[in-house]
């Protein structure tokens, strides 16, 4: 089954313990943004943690270099998994992958300004990680012509563990599970949604 992780992309701890809260009983993966980790630091990976010890906590560092210390960073501040940027070296992923051996953990690759990001998500699933990340940013995604469809296509065509990030939202929820990807990642249709409950709700819904 598609898990689903919501994706926090909110300034403040507090704001986003209050949001998880919310969403909590429907929601498999909980991700602190990478905006949230550069305002609050690791403390907020930590008060996540402690907030909901029963859920997975995803800490999206996108790392680009010293993979083994970053992921080692994350871990220790009680994440259960780490991004590492797919745009670069193998020796980055490997080095988190080890980190995540050591911590049992899970490394996830981000995609995000990988060109073929169907082609990176072979290469890099050799190296030991959980899922890849088929992920178009936020400015990606604000650009004219963006759809989503692009990354499910991508989903179905990859033949290893993906995730879908970038724009995930009520209307394409079908087509994110209907493609086979793990995990279905919903930022702004649940966190800017005037009821983010029930639009945590109706994706888990979808996803079932
Ligand atoms: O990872 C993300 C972005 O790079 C900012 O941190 C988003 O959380 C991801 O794109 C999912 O958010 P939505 O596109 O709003 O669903």
């Amino acid at each position: 089954m598609t898990k689903l992780q919501v994706a926090i992309d909110l300034l403040k701890t507090e704001d986003a313990i209050a949001l998880a809260t919310k969403v909590a009983p429907y929601i498999d993966i909980i991700e602190l943004g990478t905006p949230l980790i550069k305002s609050e630091g690791l403390s907020a990976i930590t008060a996540m943690k402690e907030a909901f010890p029963d859920k997975k906590v995803f800490a999206d560092f996108k790392t680009a270099d010293t993979g083994s210390l970053e992921a080692e960073m994350a871990f220790k501040a009680g994440a259960d998994y780490v991004t590492i940027l797919g745009s670069i070296d193998d020796a980055t992923i490997i080095g988190a992958v080890e980190a995540a051996k050591k911590y049992d953990r899970a490394v996830v690759v981000d995609t995000i300004g990988v060109k073929d990001r169907v082609k990176r998500a072979q290469e890099v699933s050799k190296l030991g990680v959980e899922f890849v990340e088929l992920h178009a940013g936020l400015d990606e995604q604000s650009k004219p012509g963006y759809s989503i469809d692009v990354l499910i296509d991508e989903a179905s065509k990859a033949g290893v563990p993906v995730s879908i990030a970038g724009g995930v939202n009520k209307n394409s929820i079908a087509k994110v599970k209907a493609s086979g990807a793990v995990v279905a990642v919903a930022g702004g249709a649940i966190y800017g949604a005037e009821d983010p409950a029930a639009a945590a709700k109706e994706l888990k819904e979808a996803l079932s």
